[in-house]
């Protein structure tokens, strides 16, 4: 079970479960591996009957907790909410995991909380995506937050004192059509085994998404959490594919993304041609429209969704090649992508994040802080010096770095293992007006330009670039790694490099959960580097003692302080949430 991993929330949720029904029992005593014991040796109802289950909980995958007729074994059942009475039918008894898992077949009783007529999708309860569509969306923001707050309860391994309350939930701006990227799939014809099958399909296969609890294939005709642009895509793809599938001898996954061009209405003057455009000023003071060198949509017409603003129409339109450009607008940014690659999903929500971001990279300034700057020391009375450099590890194609480097006078550096993402990312700054002046693209000079590094994030502590140029007393860091979080090694580093502020982004809570726990545990700065031997201390002149204050500096604990965490709903209709977390240094 891979740390974080939904088998592995499901599996903590339902042991915490227990442990509650057992406290709030008469005979609390019992343990909950006795319970445990005990539910397995009890008479479960067959593998394969159907059974009314009671639902009191929300595990943080989506899914509701149940229980059979009083009885403290957990039955995990999807589509439903605390309050519901469900009819379920028995899959099977988990033995090792100690739960049963459940198919939803019907509601017997609804919770209050549940309204079916607000659910859009005709394949809600058979598709494996969008589990909360019953649920009212404020009440959708809520178990977010419970979700956030979980995942640090019981993933972090912090104190609860070290962890401030979450904070609620932002919204997405659009509930449904907020996807900006979808990938159904089919799978390969029957008889074969992978590889090897080259029989072609007799007729079209299912084309969509998994089928809940199931290792098949749903059709789905139409998906409405997609834009307008992804759901005429998949449209298109499923009319190319009754006709073509005989060209395919094995299954395929179909990439929809989608893809804008953005026609102004009247002439203005762009970040790239205006020569005055500082990069110290912020976003909203530059001219608004970012050069936009992307070509135009080489779809019919018909597969055009047209926006129409005051200032500009947008053209957007849906691409299936893994290899092509997919082009974005983030408020007056543009990025380009390699539309195979990661970019953040749902656009909509994208100004009011960045925004966010911004807002917090940089330390509160004192006035507007009722609490004392926790990254001043106690003994000096001088100012900490002004935060001028950013490092974004996991860039993708720059989100972070251009949409923040404009409070970074220093400069500021992207890195992601993509290589793809990199080429696209020096091109975004480009596009933005934000490159640096020094000749060498993958050179780290922080010369208040935008750079960026196609490497592993570990690559940032191992060479003289980072460490040796930006001072970490002046550095901010945002991290937005993949959902299996930071490895310990990058972790380990980090902390020796110490930057001043971290803000931690990610679509996992639970891996940034553990990850935020280490860091504000911290580790003992130096650890990894090299030792000296010492031997200039015994002569006990002044380079001695100074080497003797540098080693012991070294050794001092670094450590972080949560200064904030809250959640941002990326993923309406479903049990995912995107987690900020934001870090000071502790100096002691
Ligand atoms: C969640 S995405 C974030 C991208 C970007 N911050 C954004 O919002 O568009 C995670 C990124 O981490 C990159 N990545 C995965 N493993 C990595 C590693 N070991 N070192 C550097 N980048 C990595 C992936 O290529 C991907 O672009």
């Amino acid at each position: 079970m891979a740390t974080g991993s939904s088998e592995e929330v499901l599996a903590v949720d339902v042991q915490n479960l227990i442990e509650s029904l057992n406290q709030a029992d008469d005979g609390g005593a019992e343990t909950a591996g006795n319970e445990a014991e005990d539910s397995m040796t009890e008479n479960l109802p067959e593998e394969g009957s159907e059974v009314d289950l009671d639902v009191v909980e929300l595990a943080s995958t989506g899914e509701g907790l149940a229980l059979y007729k009083g009885s403290k074994r957990v039955y995990i059942v999807p589509f439903a909410v605390p309050g519901d009475t469900v009819k379920a039918k028995i899959y099977r008894h988990l033995r090792d995991e100690n739960y049963t898992v459940a198919d939803f077949i019907s509601v017997v009783t609804p919770s209050p909380e549940r309204d079916d007529s607000r659910v859009q999708c005709k394949y809600f309860a058979a598709c494996s995506g969008c589990q909360f569509q019953m649920l009212d969306y404020a009440h959708q923001l809520r178990l977010k937050k419970r979700i956030v707050e979980k995942a640090f309860r019981h993933f972090s391994q912090l104190p609860p004192e070290l962890v401030p309350a979450i904070q609620d939930t932002i919204g997405s701006p659009l509930q449904y059509g907020y996807r900006t990227k979808l990938t159904p799939h089919f799978d390969g014809p029957p008889g074969g085994r992978r590889g090897n099958n080259k029989q072609p399909f007799g007729s079209r296969p299912p084309i969509g998404f998994m089928l809940k609890g199931k290792r098949s294939t749903l059709d789905i005709e139409d998906c409405p959490i997609g834009t307008d642009a992804v759901r005429l895509g998949m449209k298109r793809e499923r009319a190319r594919m009754a006709v073509e599938y005989g060209k395919y001898t094995r299954g395929a996954t179909i990439l929809l993304r989608e893809s804008t061009k953005r026609v102004p209405k009247k002439t203005t003057t762009t970040a790239a041609e205006d020569n005055s455009s500082s990069l110290s000023q912020p976003p909203s003071e530059r001219e608004t429209a970012a050069k936009d060198s992307s070509p135009p949509p080489a779809a019919e017409e018909d597969d055009v969704v047209r926006v129409e603003t005051d200032e500009y129409t947008d053209l957007k339109t849906c691409v299936t090649d893994n290899n092509g450009t997919s082009t974005e607008y983030v408020g007056p940014y543009v990025f380009h992508n390699p539309a195979g690659s990661f970019f953040q999903n749902n656009n909509s929500i994208l100004p009011v994040f960045t925004d966010y971001i911004r807002q917090h990279i940089l330390p509160p300034s004192p006035s507007s802080s009722s609490s004392p700057d926790i990254t001043t020391t106690t003994t000096s009375p001088s100012p900490p010096p002004q935060i001028k450099y950013l490092i974004d590890a996991y860039s993708g194609s720059g989100l972070f770095t251009i949409t923040l480097s404009s409070l970074f006078p220093g400069g500021s550096v992207g890195i992601d293992i993509s290589d793809a993402s990199i080429t696209y990312a020096s091109r975004n700054a480009a596009s933005n007006s934000l490159l640096s002046s020094s000749p060498s693209p993958n050179s780290l000079s922080p010369d208040g330009g935008v750079r960026f590094l196609a490497a592993d994030a570990n690559a940032l502590f191992t060479g003289p670039e980072v460490l040796g140029r930006y001072p970490p007393d002046e550095t901010a860091v945002v991290l937005d790694p993949p959902r299996k979080g930071c490895d310990a090694g990058f972790l380990r580093q980090l902390l020796a490099f110490a930057p001043r502020r971290v803000v931690y982004v990610s679509c996992n809570v639970h891996t940034q959960a553990r990850d935020v726990g280490v860091l504000v545990r911290g580790e003992t700065a130096g650890s990894g580097l090299q030792e000296d031997d010492g031997a200039e201390e015994k002569g006990g002149d002044d380079a001695g003692g100074k080497k003797k204050e540098e080693k012991e500096k070294k050794k001092k604990k670094t450590r972080y302080a949560i200064e904030s965490i809250r959640g941002f709903d990326f993923f309406p209709q479903t049990g995912h949430v995107e987690g900020v977390a934001v870090l000071n240094r502790v100096d002691e």
